[in-house]
């Protein structure tokens, strides 16, 4: 867990925690010289024996906003930027581990929530428990000095309240997160399941089923946290009988010991005082459960392994035309066995190849493998012959890039999600791209500033491949990659695309995946990819004239549309 609190902050750390010290000590100072004041005031000395207390009452008064304001204003400054360090640290931690969208809400919670707990750990844990502990062993010294045997009886309660009161808490808390975690998912798996499935739900009148289930995983979890908060209370609760038994216990000791009026006030109010900053540790113990657990997810998500090697010492970037050689490429996921498996093809200036094969035959994982997300078991992959492994994944990828299998849009204007591919880029640029997308029509009719909603929302699936198109065109690599352009796009939408999208390359150095065939007379090459290996390839013509995998789509095509 080391590391993930910055060590540039340790300076700003030690001044909060002086300061919510000061503001604690000062508050304890007023108490202290307030009922010597008071109680010495009552045997009417001269006045000059009182001024120094007066004194101290308006120096401690004033002091003690002064620092709190200090405390929180030098906490809330350090926690903020050891949260936004933390998520920076996160998010350079997490690019060399490849795409992650497979753990999406997983990895998003952690973002957020988990980032949260490093504020947490600071403003509600740490800080306090200094505050508290500075606090509490300044009282207990000026108690010994009036009385030891009270000082003893303060040392016992405040032992108690701060100590192991909060070792309670934390133990109970980790008890019931135990039971609180589980039902959480489970209603949070609800709440998605009816927010994003609404359609579906409604159109098969599972509707109200989904409702209750949702309602009664709610309920549990209600009657989980009233548990849950009555345990808290108990804590509170007896956090504060221990003060008040404690400052019953030190009068007592007081009188039995027959000290007089003014060092009794002093030592049971200052006491009454001392509990304070030690009182919400109880339930700063029950956060802390909660905190570690979050760093502790924090810490293994920074450890994920580097999906790519770099290189040590980078290669020079080629330039001028590029010509793509890969051969023998062998790409594995994990311990199952090769998703490629010694597959070859050259990609020469301004040609356009196009991949087809059945699902799973490994068409991502090439696309995957040239763009330098994965790594490759054996084989190489060469950009005008300096191997891709020698260049950092970055150039890779400013070389080779493209339309991804599932294009994310943001939620920002259309326009805003176009510059993402080219933030410099003109208008005249962007609406070459748009037009070259055939998204013009729509994007003048809709208008370029138009938010397009939470993950596109407000896009067809045609409006959406075609954006990411335009994407593509506008960052315009050297080499073009198209995974699936027209995937999961009607019959009419996807011919329209893909005559769309070989107009659009015309002439650009293009690997294209695609599950349909028609419009790949226009390519110059088409590799059928089946289980790992490229088991055809020649042009359209060719293929469509030998036995195999594209002649039988192509005549299952052909009959579709007849
Ligand atoms: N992240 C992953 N971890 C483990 N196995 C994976 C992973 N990604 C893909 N695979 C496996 O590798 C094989 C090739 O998958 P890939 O996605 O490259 O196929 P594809 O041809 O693009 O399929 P589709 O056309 O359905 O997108 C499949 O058996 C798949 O299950």
């Amino acid at each position: 867990m080391s590391g993930l609190i910055p060590s540039g902050l340790n300076r700003r750390l030690v001044v909060a925690a002086l300061a919510g010290s000061a503001a604690d000590l000062a508050g304890l100072g007023l108490i202290a010289s307030a009922a010597w004041l008071i109680t010495r005031a009552a045997e009417q000395p001269p006045l000059a024996a009182l001024s120094v207390a007066i004194v101290g009452v308006r120096a401690f008064a004033t002091s003690r906003g002064v620092f709190r304001y200090a405390e929180r204003l030098a906490g809330h400054d350090v926690a903020l930027r050891a949260q936004a360090a933390t998520r920076e640290r996160l998010y350079e931690a997490l690019i060399p581990s490849g795409p992650l969208s497979h753990r999406g809400a997983d990895l998003l919670s952690r973002m957020v929530d988990d980032t949260d707990a490093v504020q947490d750990l600071l403003v509600r844990c740490l800080l306090p428990a200094i505050a508290a502990l500075v606090t509490g062993a300044v009282a207990v010294v000026i108690a010994l000095f009036l009385l030891p045997a009270a000082a003893f009886a303060l040392l016992a309660g405040l032992v108690i309240a701060g100590v192991l009161l909060p070792i309670g808490t934390a133990a109970a808390s980790r008890r019931w997160s135990a039971r609180l975690a589980p039902a959480r998912a489970d209603l949070a798996a609800r709440v998605a399941d009816l927010v994003h499935g609404s359609a579906d739900l409604a159109a098969y009148g599972a509707k109200g089923e989904a409702l209750a289930a949702g309602m009664a995983a709610d309920d549990h979890l209600a009657a989980l946290e009233r548990r849950q908060s009555r345990v808290s209370a108990t804590a509170l609760l007896t956090g504060v009988l221990t003060q008040g038994l404690t400052v019953v216990a030190i009068v007592w000791i007081c009188q039995a010991t027959g000290t007089g009026s003014v060092a009794t006030a002093v030592l049971a109010l200052m006491s009454l005082v001392a509990f304070e900053p030690v009182l919400p540790l109880a339930a700063a113990g029950e956060r802390l459960t909660g905190v570690l657990a979050a760093l502790r997810r924090l810490t293994d998500l920074r450890s994920l392994p580097a999906a790519v090697t770099e290189p040590a010492a980078p290669a020079v970037t080629p330039s001028g035309p590029l010509t793509i050689e890969v051969s023998n490429l062998v790409v594995r996921h994990g311990e199952a066995r090769p998703a490629l498996n010694g597959v070859s093809l050259t990609l020469t200036p301004g040609r356009r190849v196009a991949i087809v094969g059945p699902s799973g035959a490994g068409k991502s994982t090439l696309l995957s493998a040239l763009m330098r997300t994965i790594d490759y078991e054996s084989g190489n992959i060469t950009i005008n012959e300096v191997e891709a492994r020698d260049l950092p994944s970055e150039t890779v990828r400013h070389l080779m890039t493209g339309l991804t299998q599932d294009p994310y849009v943001f939620q920002a204007s259309f326009k805003d999600n176009l510059r993402l591919a080219g933030p410099e880029a003109s208008d005249e640029g962007l609406a070459n791209a748009v037009q070259a997308a055939h998204l013009d029509t729509w994007a003048d009719r809709t208008g370029w500033d138009t938010p397009l909603g939470e993950d596109g929302r407000t896009l067809s699936g045609g409006q959406l491949q075609r954006l990411a198109l335009a994407r593509a065109l506008l960052y315009n690599p050297p080499v073009l990659l198209l995974d699936e352009p027209a995937e999961a796009l009607d019959e009419q939408t996807a011919a329209a695309l893909m005559a769309d999208l070989l107009d659009a390359t015309h002439g650009r150095t293009t690997l294209l995946i695609t599950h349909r065939l028609r419009g790949l007379e226009a390519v110059d090459e088409i590799l059928v990819l089946e289980d790992g290996q490229i088991t055809q390839r020649g042009t359209h013509t060719d293929l469509t004239t030998t036995d195999g995998y594209y002649r039988t789509l192509w005549q299952s095509e052909a009959m579709l549309h007849t």
